[in-house]
């Protein structure tokens, strides 16, 4: 068996190995040549599949390691045959984390509380419904919605324009859609924007064209009471430098990009491709995960519950050093290549990020004299599962 795969799929070898050759390359760069004698494609994000891509070719399996499916033509695959499988929650927790890491940056630089603040979480799935949880947990008032879940019937979901009207904070957490009843390309439109609250916190780690960038700079440029945090843009791996310029935060698209969600991945789609071989599926995370180190409690007993939080959160993740890594690639950049590029490298070569587990980070911080144990097993047990 033949499975061509992006090289930036970790453990290939040690799932896929006994499966036959595997051949590595750049995601941009998987075409119709590269697959011409493939069994098996196995993509992340950036590889755009679809049926015609596929004509001709002996592939019968494409998987994405990742959460989101608006780079595969599911329709026409389906209509062809192609079994496809995605990986759905494996990096939500490394999504969360990101959330939570803006809202405490923001609270900063306005020196408000987050926590005081009406949170709306626009689609409501494996991240959107984790980040209420962990922010329900803290006591912060949420308000959801997710017409899909609602029109089954669900109870507790708002309407979107009840978001804009209500809430200081919208985080957007929706599958890119580009038709039908609840289409969510430009879900965020000029008009939408320019009615935000006088204050809002805006982030957008979903996909780029939720939130329509041409209208976000101009609204930026009139309005400076936003803060918005982007971690994915309209044209990827492009970054317009002026609406990188006025956003709050600006990181490229790294909001899930834990060592455990990529990781996650991976064994989802060995999971799935076991099950379309009808194989036994021997290989476990659990074997082949390093384990994670345990986190430094820097706190000591007695410290204010709300500074406790903080430096907790801020030992899990920071969204500042991924802001400044981006911000230093595109000062650099001397041209829209040079800045493709450098977009990529930042996510190629992304440093080291392990998942915690945010619920016991939360329950240590209201107690910091058991804060240190409990922070520490935290980490050791916030690993892969
Ligand atoms: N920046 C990053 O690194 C990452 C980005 N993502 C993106 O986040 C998206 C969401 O991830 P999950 O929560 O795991 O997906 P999910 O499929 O579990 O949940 C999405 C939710 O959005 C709802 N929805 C659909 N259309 C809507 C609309 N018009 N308005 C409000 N809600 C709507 C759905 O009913 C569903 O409940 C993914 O599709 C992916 O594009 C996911 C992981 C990492
Ligand atoms: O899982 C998703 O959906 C994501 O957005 C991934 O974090 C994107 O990672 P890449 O596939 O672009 O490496």
């Amino acid at each position: 068996m033949h499975i061509v795969a992006d090289e930036n799929i970790p453990l290939l070898d040690e799932f896929l190995g006994e499966f036959g050759r595997l051949t590595r390359l750049p995601g941009r760069l998987i075409d119709h040549t590269s697959i011409a004698d493939a069994d098996v494609l196995l993509v992340r994000s950036v590889t755009r599949v679809s049926a015609e891509m596929l004509a001709g070719t002996p592939v019968r399996f494409v998987g994405t390691c990742t959460i989101g499916t608006d780079h595969l033509d599911l329709a026409g695959l389906d209509a062809a045959g192609i079994e496809v499988a995605s990986a759905p929650g494996c990096n939500a927790r490394g999504v969360v984390e990101y959330v939570l890491s803006c809202l405490l940056t923001f609270a900063e630089r306005s020196a408000s509380r987050w926590q005081d603040r009406v949170v709306g979480i626009v689609g409501v799935g494996e991240v959107g419904s984790r980040l209420a949880t962990v922010l329900q947990a803290l006591g912060v008032k949420t308000l959801l919605c997710d017409p899909p879940r609602a029109e089954r019937g669900e109870p507790g979901f708002a309407d979107i324009e009840e978001l804009i009207r209500h809430c200081d904070v919208i985080s957007c957490h929706v599958p890119l859609t580009m038709d039908g009843p609840h289409q969510t390309r430009h879900l965020f439109d000029g008009s939408r924007l320019a009615r935000l609250r006088p204050g809002t916190w805006l982030i957008n780690s979903s996909r780029g064209p939720v939130v329509d960038n041409t209208a976000l700079l101009d609204v930026l440029q009139r309005r400076s009471d936003l803060l918005v945090a982007l971690d994915v843009w309209e044209h990827e791996p492009l970054v317009t430098p002026e609406l990188a310029a006025l956003c709050a935060l600006a990181t490229p698209h790294i909001a899930g990009y834990s060592l455990d969600g990529k990781l996650r991945g991976t064994a989802q789609i060995y999971q799935a491709l076991c099950r379309f071989l009808d194989v036994p599926a021997t290989m476990t995370l659990e074997q082949l995960a390093p384990r994670s180190g345990a986190g430094e409690w820097l706190v000591e007993p007695g410290t204010p519950e709300d500074w406790a939080l903080t430096r907790a959160l801020r030992l899990v993740y920071d969204v500042r050093d991924d802001d400044a890594r981006l911000r230093a690639m595109l000062a650099a950049a001397s041209s829209e290549q040079a800045s493709r590029e450098g977009f990529d490298r930042l996510r190629k070569d992304y440093p080291l990020r392990r998942e915690c587990n945010l619920l016991r980070v939360i329950t240590a911080a209201s107690e910091p004299q058991v804060a240190r144990r409990v922070l520490a097993a935290g980490f050791d047990s916030g690993g892969v599962e």
